[in-house]
């Protein structure tokens, strides 16, 4: 998997070494002597009796297993080299594997990479310190909680039912993947073994198995992984980083990064949708932290999902008074309490506020009597801090307390905007449509004046369906959540292909709140769920014409192995992969992780239909390789659409991090590690998930701020203002658009906005 490429990997010990360090030379398998021959090495392998009586049918039937796979492996008897990692890893735990769990997080995880192997022979296991210093890294209490923790057994039942003997010995970093998808239940191989485990724990000799010859087996298939490593460029990981097509600002657009630049003014920007504001202000965040330092700049927005796309928090997050409840003088004094929020007020320099209208103009007042309070400067708005703020009022609006009846206030509205507001700008030009038909709609959409009848007949006239020649369907975008919900899942339970589960991890502290705050700031889910065909969307930046809201169809799941060797080293330079090719992934991907591959009638299929006698050596090979790798490292090949539609590349997609930052804590604490994991305090929380969400459907909600190609809007259950004009404006063109349930009479806008709005137009 991606993140075993990029990690750091604690080196292995020698097999000397490793035998030296291991107090036990065995460890449990079965409750039965057996003794039987490894069929590659012809050395012996034993299996010791534990206890007396007669088999049960358990334990004979995990004896004939065995006995079955250690057959099996004549053909195919590569696997992982044992290291003192995997030994103490089982064996220092009597019989639970918490620390192959611990060091198979260590050795998979790129964000958990520790300098050192955290559990080296010297250290023992579950030390406090080393507790604390994972604890930096990532979530330990979330591992220990998690209901799925394996024990011993758990190891032999993985590998009876996966891939024979051999792995039935030497998983070590079995137990951390599969536990998390065994806690979902959807893995067969969990499955069974979870029906197994309590009662068997036999043994086997593991110097027995360390023979020279597997020893070399071992080497060659770990070298050949190893080579292809480096090789492994082409995947969408290593390509992923931030990237910003440049674009030149125009005119109206420079003048508003001037006033905050060079004359340093408190300012308001506004546009309708697509005119730009984020793009200046991405600018603007660049230039001000060149001038005065990433500390002296607050970068907050209203949601979470706005807050990371400037690469900020949330509003919420910077105040330290949450979501503002109570008076003015208690959230003041909540703050004056807190070390880190009275540092991060302190060094604030410029306040950049985006997605303003979602917040509420008593909120914005509480923040200007708190920085006051808190700098210490009660004449000066928000105490003296430069504030940036833009949005568009016309979009959604602050969200109403639940437990309150009063209606919320925009922030225009609140007492402290008419005295900290000394500039206010107005874009016009609209970037994100070229078409005026569509550009004039969208404006008396986002108005509601009342739309004439040709302008009605223009939005039936985009009732129609848009058929899309590459079978890439439209994103739909839906007021509510559990539309979303229904309408991906029904699209992702028609299709027929098996389901491939995704879990995310999350590196947090504070389990609950970090978990929540994840949630809320990305796109990922926790769990995705994909099936071939199912159509997704990148949410990130790859290069320029893969960029976050580019759909696309899952063709095949394979690995980064199978992948460098078949696609990678074969095609190389082609975009795009023929048919043929797919197919025999499709069915190479059922020989993943699964031994009995070659028992079934797919093994038969693949070589009469698919594979032509002078290549039959070959993906015989692949399938040897594809057996060998295990299921949870599946990864998802993309077809995607570009240029806009009129071309295609199809990737693999591998897990990325969304890394998130937290407001800093006090100085005092920063450079005290120890202090640091006592309080779980931490800047930096994130998660690792493939950079992809499921498309059919997405909220209008989550669509704010968004680009979208291809779009479908469907406004039967529309409830809030400005919902209707968020939503079409997401739209690029009339030709990608089409538009359901479309009722002239559910076009709502607040009149004050409309108000405020024509004021501005005529300064
Ligand atoms: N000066 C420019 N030149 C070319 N393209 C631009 C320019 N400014 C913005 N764009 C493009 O216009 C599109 C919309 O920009 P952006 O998302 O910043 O608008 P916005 O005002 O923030 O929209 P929304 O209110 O919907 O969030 C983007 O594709 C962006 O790249």
């Amino acid at each position: 998997m991606q993140r075993q490429s990029r990690k750091k990997v604690s080196k292995p010990k020698s097999l000397s070494s490793s035998l030296k360090q291991s107090s036990l030379t065995s460890f449990f398998v079965s409750k039965k002597n057996a003794t039987t021959q490894s069929p590659n090495n012809n050395s012996t392998v034993n299996i010791k009796q534990h206890s007396s009586g007669p088999l049960t049918k358990l334990e004979k039937k995990n004896t004939i297993l065995v006995e079955e796979n250690i057959q099996r492996n004549k053909s195919y008897a590569n696997n992982e080299n044992i290291t003192a990692d995997s030994i103490s890893a089982i064996t220092s735990n009597n019989g639970t594997t918490i620390g192959s769990r611990f060091f198979s997080l260590s050795q998979r995880s790129s964000q958990n990479t520790l300098d050192n192997d955290p559990f080296g022979e010297d250290e023992p296991l579950n030390t406090q310190a080393k507790i604390m210093k994972l604890k930096q890294k990532t979530n330990v209490e979330n591992l220990f909680n998690n209901k799925s923790r394996t024990s011993s057994s758990g190891l032999i039942s993985l590998s009876r039912n996966n891939s024979g003997f051999d792995d039935i010995k030497y998983n070590p970093s079995f137990t951390y993947k599969n536990s998390i998808s065994n806690s979902n239940g959807t893995s067969p191989k969990n499955k069974d073994y979870s029906s197994s485990s309590e009662n068997v724990s036999p043994s086997v000799d593991l110097k027995s198995i360390l023979s020279n010859k597997y020893q070399k087996d071992n080497d060659t298939y770990k070298k050949f992984k190893k080579d292809l490593r480096g090789k492994l460029s082409s995947t969408l990981r290593n390509k992923s980083k931030k990237v910003e097509k440049s674009v030149t600002l125009s005119r109206e657009q420079q003048k508003v990064v001037d006033y905050i630049i060079n004359d340093k003014l408190n300012i308001f920007y506004t546009g309708s949708a697509g005119t730009g504001k984020s793009v200046v202000l991405r600018t603007v965040i660049e230039k001000l932290k060149s001038i005065y330092g990433r500390d002296a700049i607050a970068i907050t927005a209203s949601t979470g999902l706005a807050a990371v796309n400037i690469g900020g928090i949330t509003i919420n997050k910077f105040c330290g008074f949450g979501i503002g409840k109570g008076s003015n003088e208690k959230l003041a004094s909540m703050v004056k309490n807190n070390r880190n929020s009275i540092e991060r007020w302190n060094r604030t320099k410029v306040l950049v506020i985006d997605e303003i209208s979602m917040i509420d103009g008593d909120f914005l007042d509480k923040l200007d009597y708190v920085g006051r309070a808190v700098r210490g400067t009660p004449t000066k708005p928000f105490g003296g801090v430069q504030v940036v703020m833009t949005g568009d009022f016309f979009q959604l609006p602050p969200v109403p307390d639940r437990f309150s009846k009063k209606q919320p206030k925009f922030c225009f509205e609140s007492k402290v905007w008419q005295t900290a507001i000394k500039k206010t700008v107005l874009l016009n030009k609209v970037f994100r449509q070229h078409d005026n038909e569509l550009i004039d709609m969208l404006n008396a959409v986002r108005y509601g004046d009342g739309l004439s009848s040709s302008m009605i007949n223009f939005i039936k006239s985009l009732e129609r369906e848009v058929v899309y020649e590459d079978g890439i369907q439209p994103t739909e975008l839906y007021p509510t959540r559990m539309e979303v919900e229904f309408a991906n899942n029904t699209r992702l339970r028609s299709l027929p292909g098996m389901e491939v589960r995704f879990i995310a991890r999350d590196m947090v502290f504070d389990i609950e709140n970090d978990t929540k705050l994840l949630d809320n700031s990305f796109l990922v889910e926790k769990e995705l769920l994909l099936r071939e065909d199912a159509q997704v969307m990148m949410v990130k930046n790859i290069d320029d014409t893969l960029v976050n809201g580019t759909v696309g169809i899952v063709l095949c799941f394979t690995t980064d192995l199978l992948y460098t060797k078949i696609v990678l080293q074969r095609k190389q330079g082609a975009k795009s992969l023929n048919n043929e090719l797919i197919d025999k992934l499709k069915f190479l991907s059922k020989a993943i992780g699964n031994p009995n591959f070659r028992y079934g009638e797919d093994y038969e299929n693949f070589f009469t239909a698919l594979v032509g006698d002078n290549e039959k050596k070959l993906w015989e090979s692949f399938i040897d390789v594809a057996i060998r790798e295990k299921l949870d490292d599946r990864l998802p090949i993309v077809r995607f659409s570009t240029n806009s539609g009129t071309d295609s590349r199809d990737e693999l997609v591998n897990f990325d991090e969304f890394t998130l930052e937290k407001p800093k804590m006090a100085s005092r604490w920063r450079n005290n590690i120890d202090q640091q994991a006592v309080n779980g305090a931490s800047n930096t929380i994130s998660r690792s998930q493939l950079p992809l969400i499921l498309c059919w459907a997405v909220s209008i909600h989550k669509a704010q701020g968004q680009t979208i190609e291809r779009l479908k809007v469907n406004l039967k259950k529309i409830f809030e203002v400005g919902q209707i004009y968020v939503a079409l404006s997401r739209a690029v063109s009339k030709e990608t658009l089409q538009i359901q349930n479309f009722d002239p009479r559910k076009i709502r806008v607040n009149k004050n906005v409309k108000d405020f709005y024509k004021a501005l137009e005529k300064l």
